[in-house]
């Protein structure tokens, strides 16, 4: 079997299976159009009907007849017009190219057009609002480095004193001037004088060909003439700068040597003259200078601030205004029992020098996130009633080596001072790591400096460092030894009964619609492994549900999502009830009992918790 081919206009060769096979009406569309831009002269309608002639034709298998056909319009074709193939190939290129761009176009301006000109300009406008500092160093020192540019001059060439003294002893000298309030003397030569003239020649001769008339570097003159672009003129500018210094040679004056100078001059009948220094030139001088120091100011605020922070951050946290007591902290009985006793020590209820014991230096809190250890400790801050100085370790953490001990110094000598005292170091392992494992001498300055002070108390002074750490294995053990960190406390994940206690903490001052016991240890009873954060969150998840809804009271129904918040998600809300239902099942095992397969109840009767959402 034959087969026809036709080039369609984007050049995909097309049988007429595949014609027969596109029937739809854009598609059929698409090829009568191809066919009509092969036979321009055809009328669209007269294509498809060719098109519906060829396609008859396959079905038939009258190949011939076909290829008969095809020849014959190619012939009229090309008899009609002989070069027109050439032509119809490159209008087929033109055309598949802009059927490739037309998209990308398309594209392109419905972006444009998203990007309006009033959005652009309002980030813009935001952006310099925010960092108008920033803008305003760097317009200025764009402007001074433009400055530079146009004010820039060829500097003459720099020679020996001897070279001057010789040249005037030969007569080549033309000119002298001094600098005044300068050593600086400025001479040209005769040859100096040969080569500007070459210069202005070249000049007048490549302006000639451009066309435009340019004043001559002789006279100097760089304005503008009639009929010449405002870019002719600057390039005028610029060319004339580049290569027209106004002196040849430059050199330094040897002292009490100008009468010798002068003489000389005068002999030979040189013109000598002295000028100012000019205003161009202190100018590019000054503004040279700022841009090479610009850097220095930056730093030297950058290095005050460090330093003032450093000083400043002791005094920041002496205040103990934290009014947690150990009422406050639940759950976790233990680590309370330990720093109670700590307290009392510090306030001299129980006297631990009698039998000739020793205030212990340090308290490590080791436990996982959200347990309540910064807790504790504000609880003792809060009863203790002596200063407490609390501070993150990662706040040691510094740039420059040295700085992070010297603040480790400051704490512990305003907290010397203030004895008897606390210091709370949260995060301890930001600065307590093990040592020799990194580069980073500062981390290992810090925390040499941490072990030396916690070894320079006297006996008698009442300062108790706690720490709190997520990981006590990362640790330096030299920190752990007894006399530092000597008693690990360690706060663990509560059991039930401390999370009924820890929600009791919570619920405290929150409207309840139900009794706040009951609720307690619903909640307890479905949040094994919770620490207090996780409890302290679904209480105000729960407040936060029943402000949405517009209620004054929180509900049962409030407290279960606000468990499933935490539990699954927010957007998880396929899993939910059921979730819960069968954990629920799990705790109360005649609980299932009362509800469908699906976990819907059957019946209007509530549970006998009365959560009816399950
Ligand atoms: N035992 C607890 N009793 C009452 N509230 C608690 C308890 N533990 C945690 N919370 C609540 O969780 C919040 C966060 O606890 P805290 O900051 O003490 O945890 P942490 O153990 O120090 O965590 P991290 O190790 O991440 O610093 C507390 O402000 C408090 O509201």
């Amino acid at each position: 079997m034959g087969t026809i081919v036709i080039l369609s206009n984007n050049g995909f060769f097309v049988t007429p299976e595949k014609l027969g096979v596109h029937s739809g009406k854009s598609q059929t569309f698409g090829r009568f159009r191809s066919l009509n831009c092969a036979f321009s002269n055809s009328s669209f309608s007269s294509a498809s009907f060719e098109l519906s002639r060829f396609r008859s034709c396959s079905k038939s298998e009258h190949m011939l007849q076909c290829k008969s056909m095809i020849r014959s319009v190619i012939s009229k074709k090309s008899e009609n017009k002989g070069t027109q193939l050439g032509k119809r190939e490159n209008v087929g290129m033109r055309k598949r190219f802009s059927l490739r761009l037309r998209p990308r176009l398309r594209l392109l301006s419905r972006r444009l057009k998203r990007v309006s000109i009033s959005s652009f300009l309002n980030d813009l406008g935001t952006f310099f609002r925010k960092n108008v500092i920033g803008v305003i160093v760097a317009v200025a020192l764009g402007l001074c480095y433009f400055f530079l540019f146009l004010t820039r001059t060829p500097s003459p060439k720099v020679v020996p004193y001897s070279d001057l003294v010789t040249s005037l002893q030969s007569g080549e000298v033309t000119r002298v001037m001094f600098e005044e309030e300068s050593r600086r003397i400025y001479y040209n030569t005769n040859s100096w004088r040969v080569e500007k003239d070459q210069i202005s020649e070249d000049k007048s001769l490549v302006n000639a060909e451009d066309g435009n008339v340019v004043d001559s570097v002789e006279t100097g003159g760089i304005g503008r003439r009639q009929g010449e672009t405002v870019l002719n003129v600057f390039r005028k500018l610029m060319r004339v700068q580049a290569s027209n210094p106004k002196w040849e040679y430059s050199t330094r004056k040897i002292d009490h040597d100008e009468s010798y100078l002068l003489s000389l001059m005068r002999d030979t009948g040189i013109t000598y003259s002295s000028a100012p220094r000019s205003l161009i030139w202190l100018v590019r001088s000054t503004v040279a200078t700022v841009l090479v120091f610009w850097p220095l100011p930056l730093f030297m605020w950058f290095l005050r601030r460090q330093l003032s922070d450093a000083n400043s951050h002791v005094k920041k946290r002496t205040s103990s205004d934290s009014m947690v007591t150990f009422d406050d902290v639940e759950g976790v009985d233990t680590a309370k029992v330990e720093l109670i006793e700590i307290v009392s020590c510090l306030q001299g209820a129980i006297n631990y020098n009698k039998l000739g014991a020793k205030l212990p230096r340090g308290v490590l809190l080791v436990g996982p996130p959200g347990s309540g250890k910064t807790l504790l400790a504000r609880a003792v801050a809060g009863e203790a009633g002596v200063p407490f100085f609390t501070v993150s370790a990662s706040e040691f953490v510094e740039l420059f080596v040295g700085r992070g001990a010297a603040r480790i110094r400051d704490l512990f000598k305003v907290a010397r001072k203030s004895s008897p005292s606390i210091i709370f170091i949260d995060e301890l392992d930001a600065v307590g790591g093990k040592r020799g494992r990194s580069f980073n001498d500062e981390r290992d300055q810090t925390l040499n400096q941490l072990l030396t002070e916690m070894d320079g108390f006297d006996s008698d002074m009442k300062v108790v460092v706690i720490a709190a750490t997520n990981r006590p294995e990362a640790l330096d053990p030299a920190l752990c030894r007894p006399g530092r960190f000597s008693r690990k406390v360690y706060v663990g994940e509560p059991d039930e009964e401390g999370r009924r206690k820890i929600l009791a903490v919570h619920l405290r001052g929150v409207p309840l619609e139900e009794d706040s016991d009951l609720i307690c240890s619903l909640v307890a009873s479905l949040t094994p492994g919770f620490v207090g954060a996780d409890l302290a969150n679904i209480v105000n998840e729960a407040i936060l549900l029943a402000a949405r809804r517009g209620c004054e009271f929180v509900s049962r129904e409030d407290i279960m999502e606000a468990i499933e918040r935490a539990k699954y998600g927010i957007n998880d809300r396929a899993l939910g009830p059921s979730t819960i239902s069968k954990e629920l099942g799990k705790i109360f095992p005649w609980m299932p009992s009362l509800m469908g397969r699906n976990g819907r109840r059957l019946d209007d009767l509530q549970g006998p918790l009365g959560y009816q959402t399950l």
